[in-house]
This record gives C-alpha cells, structure tokens and sequence, in this order.
C-alpha cells in the first residue's frame, strides 16, 4: 500500500537524524519539506520566531494545540527547563500515531503528553485530568478556524492567567481573521505580530503572540 506523506516524513527522521538529538529531527524534517516534499509544520523561519518565544517565557507550562508531526512539539520541548510539561493535542490517530515516534525518536516523551483527541474535548479537562492549574504559553496551529473558540474556550476554562501567552501560527496564510481582530482588538490582550513566510516558501505569513492582561 502506498505511504502517506506523514509516514515519509518519520522516515526521513529516522534516517537523516540522530536518536535523542531534538536539533537533528528538526534540521531532518525541514530539509525533507524543503528538498523533498512540502508539510504543514511551523518550518524554520517561523520556528526561529516561536523559539525566541519560548526562550525568553521560559514555560513550566505549555500547550499546543495541532500535533501534526510533531515539528514544533519536538521544537518547543526542546527548550523547556527540567520540570516543565508540554501537552499537545491532536484528533486525528494516524498523525498522532508519526507525532508519537517523531518524539520518541528526539528523546522527549518525558516532557511531551500526547493527547489524542480535539481540543474542544480536552480544553475542559486539562485541570482535572492533567493537574493543569495555568497554562502559561498557547501555541496554536490547528484548524485556522478553531483558534478563536478555543481562545474564548481557554478563557471560560479559567487556564489563562495575567501573563500566559497565545502564539498563533498562520495567522496571514492561511489567515484566521476572526482571531486575529479578536486579540488585536480586545483590551485583555496586548497582540503582537511577527512577520515572516508560509513554511518552506516566500509568500508572506507570520506568527501573533498575544499576551493575557488577565
Ligand atoms: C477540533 C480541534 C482540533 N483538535 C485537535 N487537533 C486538531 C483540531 N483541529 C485540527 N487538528 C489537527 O491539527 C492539524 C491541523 C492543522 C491545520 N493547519 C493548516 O491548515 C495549515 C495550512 C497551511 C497551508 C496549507 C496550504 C497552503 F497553500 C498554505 C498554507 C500552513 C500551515 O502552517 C498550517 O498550519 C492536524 O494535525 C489536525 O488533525
Ligand atoms: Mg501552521
């Protein structure tokens, strides 16, 4: 039977990277998407961006919301400090089925909870079932549709707190516009927009980062 792209992906990893090493899944995966064939992850322009993000919040923290392949769930864990948790939700089992060894092949199951199932599930439970009391960084890069239910979601489920972050891939292209005039125009949030491109290409996209006034 045919391979899908997720699963050439994996092998590339596997081959091209070395176990344990989080730098070389990510160099294998952007350089199977540049050279071979395109996928929807962050990339490394964006993910330069999302890094700087994460480095400077220094998470205990995170979720992120659209595993996919695992690309930025590989790259945000592999700046968290000892302690800190990352929980990622994907619904659909064979893309969470290559996040899963994509992770395991960077060595960081014991930062990273897989959780698979859609987030308007699992949003509700992250207090009870995860012992989640405040999320301090929201990366969002799943259907561009969703980024502003689940927002409003966050906040009715009392997860954000003066200072969490929302990054939000894609924000231009594929564009989510509800989200976007949502954060830029509510006074409980002080947006920011990071310019850069659509993964792997020239055209123009760039991350939001819209922080929580509380
Ligand atoms: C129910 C809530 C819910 N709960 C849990 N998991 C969920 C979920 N909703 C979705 N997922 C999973 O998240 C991922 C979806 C990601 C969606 N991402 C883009 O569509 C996208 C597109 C382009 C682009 C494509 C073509 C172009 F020409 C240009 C740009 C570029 C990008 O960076 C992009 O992120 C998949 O794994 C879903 O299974
Ligand atoms: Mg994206």
């Amino acid at each position: 039977t045919q391979s899908t792209r997720p699963q050439r992906l994996l092998g590339a990893v596997q081959k091209n990277a070395t176990r344990g090493d989080p730098r070389s899944v990510v160099k294998a995966i952007d350089e199977f998407c540049r050279h071979k064939e395109w996928a929807m992850n962050v990339g490394d322009e964006k993910g330069c961006i999302l890094d700087s993000v994460v480095s400077e919040l220094n998470p205990a923290t995170v979720l992120e919301l659209g595993t996919y392949c695992g690309y930025s769930t590989v790259r945000i864990a592999s700046l968290l400090p000892p302690h800190a948790k990352l929980i990622t939700l994907e619904f659909n089992p064979d893309y969470a089925k290559i996040a899963c060894q994509v992770i395991a092949w960077a060595g960081l199951e014991d930062k990273i909870q897989l959780v698979e199932g859609s987030s308007a599930e699992w949003i509700p439970k992250m207090k009870e079932h995860f012992g989640v009391k405040m999320l301090d960084l929201v990366f969002m890069d799943h259907w561009k549709d969703d980024y502003l239910p689940d927002t409003k979601l966050l906040e009715d489920c009392g997860l954000l707190r003066k200072g969490s972050v929302l990054l939000a891939d894609n924000v231009i292209c594929p564009g989510s516009p509800d989200y976007l005039k949502y954060v830029r125009r509510s006074p409980r949030y002080k947006s920011q927009y990071f310019r850069s491109h659509l993964e792997y290409t020239k055209a123009e996209d760039g991350l939001e980062k819209s922080v929580f006034l509380g």
